[in-house]
């Protein structure tokens, strides 16, 4: 949905209340903000130019649905000024802590004061369509950089490009989180060549983890996600340790259908059946990860 100036609303403004409880000190781990653009104006080199979606509205959504703390992630709209999503962390009063898009040539005390600011990853976005370059010698270097800060990387990158990435991905030397699950076709199942090919890479080391996110971007189908939820469940089942999950609020560039949030939220009792599942998916894994000072 376009407004006169040509910036997209892709997040519905009165998303339902789930009928599923998060438990207490659920963390969405997967969700970005969009300016105010007064304030942090996009990218010159965005390749999409969203309307705001600011730290107040993603708070009172994580209200609405039973979460207490969010994980933001960097949106390519802010290219690598990161002020957008670190205000929302300084806002959030400890409730909120991120994941960062830099450029390589980042000095260590920039990495110190990002730290400061509560980041705690940094991303590499593998999207043609959403990125120019993806230099992977260079984000190497950075991965090596952000050791020493008790970082990971969040990888995010399609199916088809899986077998290439995987030398780069088995070079990183932090953990690794891949951004919804390197967007498998989930209509094929759970045995199909996408879920073994993506299965063989969480086999490949102990320290990848990923997103189990994304139904509305993953299963055309729409609610309630019949595909997803076959294909994904086995992999929450397998691999209960390393799955997170993020309602990806704002939804960029869904533009035609925007999806439903408690909808989204109603969708994690499907994937993750018991109670210490959804545990370990909603609150021991983010912990973790995003804030072991308190895990
Ligand atoms: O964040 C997501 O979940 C997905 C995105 C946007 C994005 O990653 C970005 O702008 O950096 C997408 O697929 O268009």
């Amino acid at each position: 949905m376009k407004d006169d100036e040509g910036r997209i609303r892709s997040w519905t403004l009165e998303p339902s209340r789930p009928r599923f409880v998060p438990p207490p000190g659920a963390v969405d781990a997967h969700c970005h903000v969009f300016g105010p653009q007064a304030e942090f104006p996009f990218s010159p080199a965005a390749k999409y130019l969203p309307q705001d979606a600011g730290p107040d509205a993603l708070f009172a959504l994580r209200e609405k649905l039973g979460f207490s703390r969010n994980v933001i992630v960097q949106a390519s709209c802010h290219g690598t000024d990161n002020r957008a999503t670190l205000h929302a962390i300084a806002v959030s009063e400890g409730t909120a802590r991120g994941v960062a898009v830099v450029d390589p040539a980042i000095g260590d005390a920039e990495l110190d004061a990002l730290h400061a600011g509560g980041i705690r990853g940094v991303r590499f976005n593998f999207l043609k369509r959403l990125v120019d370059n993806a230099p992977k010698d260079k984000f190497l270097e950075v991965a090596h950089r952000i050791d020493r800060l008790g970082w990971h990387v969040v990888v995010y990158f399609e199916a088809d490009i899986l077998d290439e990435m995987r030398p780069f991905l088995a070079a990183i030397p932090v953990p690794v989180v891949i951004d919804h699950m390197g967007r498998p076709d989930v209509a094929q199942g759970p045995d199909g060549a996408d879920m073994r090919a993506f299965r063989s890479l969480l086999d490949s080391r102990d320290d990848i983890w990923t997103k189990v996110t994304c139904p509305d971007r993953l299963d055309p189908a729409g609610p309630p996600y019949a595909d997803f939820v076959r294909s994904v469940r086995p992999l929450v089942e397998a691999y209960p340790d390393r799955v997170l999950w993020g309602t990806d609020w704002p939804h960029p560039n869904m533009e035609s259908v925007l999806p439903d949030d408690g909808t989204l939220v109603d969708v994690i009792p499907d994937i993750a059946p018991t109670e210490a599942l959804q545990r370990k998916l909603l609150v021991d894994n983010p912990m973790r990860l995003y804030w072991p000072d308190e895990a």
